[in-house]
């Protein structure tokens, strides 16, 4: 039984219906050891011959027996597998991969064997040694003369230890010199004990080898044996050959890129500049959802839901909110207002301001101390406070009056970061507003204004409806000023019960802030107040900033949606480009494909090393989209910075992560037609690319 068996070899190639009869039946029977030369005239079909041997033409008739078993050309993996294994090819014209090294070139077929990283690049340099490039391994092909090139290949050819080397001319553009050094290294590799076929149309060449076919009108017309065949060491161990990994075609992908970076940076900044785009957008969302979010929350706590009595539709103008109050009006502690809470959940509210008259406001329904109770019960209720207010008071300070719109009790809702200077009111103190009071009493020294004496007075009504003057001397304990300007003139309810007390009037609060323990608990505190009955009558009207904010943040999150989709068709056209480049780059490649299969590369290796390279362009794209993101969001927030002292450009990981996401997401489609083109190639075919 002969290593290798030609049984009764037919091929046509086909123009249309017609046959174009090349092989006739071949029947050649070869041995490992021998370098059997195919002597035949060009066009007598030894190239179609090697193709059939070597595995990558499946459309004959007859059998090629390996070791007795007859190879079947239509399964796809074994066939791959066999040319990995056994088949090393060494072409006319080199067949070399431009971009990559000498030393990778060699290293691309060890890839394919079971030697660790060391070993293989031990084995390519023995190699490149041996074939007498041990100097030229960081040159690239383009880089080398003809003799040079047909040696690497032959250096190529040996590396995944193959049982047969079948070379295609590979003397036909060589000088006579480097046509004896080839034909010496491929004696030397038949000394070895593998079997050499090599194809000529030159006499002399075919003499070099043991025995020579002759090839003529696709039939062996003649055999000459010249030199007995080598021995062959049947115990020697081959290289155990393996699956190319999956790294492999992407490091692949990757040197092909860094080869052709000039071409690849164009694509790689266009598709960049989209997906900045979007991270911007992104950006400058998050930037003003949290600048939104800041400034409320500056001016009021978010988990402070503001209750007031409910009173059904064209009842008293409200029941809540800032009134304004007449300043002729005699206030009463029914009006609600004046604390910022209160001012901000009115406007937000969409309540208005109503100027509302004394009688309409001595008629606002306050909380009984029961109604206290029910609602300092409910579940995630942490404090219930009771807030009055009374409007256009009047402070006496140095002999000079200050007018203040509201003076108001001050609770949870108020921020403690409102307090610019001193601390909050206790005992017989006030906490007075920066720009209405402390300022106006000491434009450079405001500050001093705390520990001063201060009359406080107010008018209202008592139960009888008749006018009183409220008045009171209290120490100022802080200044305060909120983030849109004005902080409020607010003492502890303690003390406003004992200023009212004094002129025997009742305080009945018609406004209570409500302290969730939790944010997120403050919509459902809220919803449960809202729900509160007695004798199936609502109760009470409760408003909460945190849901506010909510609808806020979901308007700023569509907005910038829309924004980042708008500038996300940008990158329809990256893809586009990337589709475009796969597309030329399988082109232009071509020939690398028909190698790499000829190499045992399966159709797999191939579409990973397309995708690989479209992904790493998305990945590089994103990467610089992520630097350009952040380098421009820091000039523009250095602008915006003046404008709304905030960073309104605010890119959060995830937004990166995103990108990332979206730029793989683009480079895989990309590349899903080109690889899929690129694995489907004939390798026949694609060798024969220019
Ligand atoms: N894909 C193809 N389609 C049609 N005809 C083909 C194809 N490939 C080769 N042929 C023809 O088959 C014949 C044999 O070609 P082949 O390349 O095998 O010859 P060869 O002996 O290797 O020639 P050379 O020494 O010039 O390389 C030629 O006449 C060629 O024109």
């Amino acid at each position: 039984m002969s290593y290798l068996a030609l049984k009764d070899i037919h091929k046509s190639y086909y123009l249309g219906k017609e046959a174009f009869p090349v092989l006739n039946g071949i029947n050649i029977d070869f041995e490992r050891g021998e370098f059997v030369s195919i002597l035949g005239e060009s066009g007598g079909g030894k190239s179609t011959l090697m193709n059939i041997i070597g595995g990558l033409d499946r459309q004959f008739e007859g059998q090629v027996l390996l070791q007795g078993t007859a190879l079947d050309h239509h399964q796809e993996k074994r066939m791959d597998r066999y040319r990995r294994e056994t088949i090393g090819y060494i072409y006319q014209s080199y067949n070399l991969i431009n971009h990559l090294s000498v030393l990778d070139n060699v290293l691309i077929s060890l890839d394919m064997t079971q030697l660790n990283r060391g070993e293989r690049e031990q084995r390519a340099k023995d190699l490149l040694t041996r074939v007498g490039l041990s100097d030229q391994m960081k040159k690239y092909p383009n880089q080398l003369s003809g003799g040079q090139k047909q040696r690497v290949a032959v250096a190529r050819a040996l590396a995944s230890d193959p049982q047969i080397i079948i070379a295609d001319e590979p003397t036909g553009a060589l000088d006579s010199e480097n046509t004896a050094e080839v034909l010496k290294l491929l004696d030397q590799i038949a000394a070895e004990g593998r079997l050499v076929i090599c194809v000529t149309h030159s006499q002399a060449v075919a003499e070099a080898g043991t025995r020579i076919i002759h090839l003529a009108d696709g039939r062996v017309t003649d055999e000459e044996r010249l030199r007995p065949a080598y021995p062959v060491d049947q115990d020697r161990q081959q290289i155990p050959a393996r699956r190319l990994p999956w790294l492999v075609p992407l490091t692949t992908a990757f040197k092909h890129l860094r080869y052709t970076w000039s071409w690849n940076l164009i694509i790689i900044i266009g598709t960049a500049i989209g997906l900045f785009a979007v991270m911007l957008f992104n950006g400058l969302g998050n930037g003003l959802k949290s600048y939104i979010n800041q400034e409320i929350n500056d001016m009021v706590n978010p988990r402070i839901v503001t209750v007031a009595r409910y009173q059904s539709r064209g009842k008293a103008s409200g029941s809540q909110g800032n009134r304004k109050q007449t300043s002729s009006s005699s206030t009463s502690a029914s009006a609600a207002g004046g604390n910022q809470q209160m001012q901000a959940n009115a406007q937000v509210a969409g309540q208005g301001n109503a100027a509302a008259v004394t009688a309409t406001a001595a008629k606002t329904p306050s909380f009984s101390v029961a109604q206290l109770k029910r609602l300092r019960g409910l579940k995630h209720v942490q404090s219930v406070q009771p807030i009055v207010s009374a409007s256009n008071a009047t402070l006496s300070l140095d002999s000079k009056d200050y007018q203040v719109s509201s003076l108001t009790t001050w609770t949870a809702a108020n921020r403690q970061s409102t307090i610019k200077a001193g601390h909050v009111a206790g005992k017989n103190e006030i906490v007075v507003d920066k720009d209405t009071v402390a300022k106006k009493w000491s434009k450079q020294n405001w500050r001093d204004v705390v520990g001063k004496t201060v009359t406080v007075s107010f008018q209202t009504i008592d139960a009888n409806g008749k006018a009183v003057t409220v008045k009171r001397q209290l120490t100022v304990a802080g200044v305060t000023q909120g983030t849109n300007g004005s902080g409020a003139t607010a003492v502890s309810y303690a003390t406003m019960k004992a200023m009212r007390a004094v002129n025997n009037l009742k305080t009945e609060p018609t406004t209570v802030a409500v302290k969730a323990d939790k944010r997120q608990n403050n919509g459902s505190v809220t919803k449960k107040i809202n729900r509160l009955k007695t004798n199936k009558q609502r109760q009470f009207n409760a408003v909460s900033i945190a849901s506010i904010l909510d609808t806020v943040n979901t308007y700023v999150n569509l907005a910038t949606t829309i924004l980042a989709a708008i500038a996300g068709i940008s990158l329809l056209v990256s893809a586009l480009m990337i589709i475009v480049t796969m597309f030329m780059s399988v082109s232009a490649r071509k020939k690398e494909i028909g190698i790499l299969r000829a190499l045992g590369e399966s159709r797999s290796d191939i579409r990973r090393l397309f995708t690989g390279e479209s992904l790493i362009i998305g990945i590089i794209s994103a990467t610089l989209a992520t630097g350009i993101a952040y380098g421009v969001g820091a000039v523009l927030n250095t602008q915006l910075y003046k404008i709304a002292n905030y960073n309104l450009i605010a890119i959060h990981v995830d937004n990166v992560v995103m990108t990332f996401i979206i730029a793989l997401i683009i480079a895989l489609l990309a590349a899903i037609l080109p690889a899929w083109r690129a694995a489907r190639l004939n390798p026949i075919d694609a060798l024969a690319a220019d």
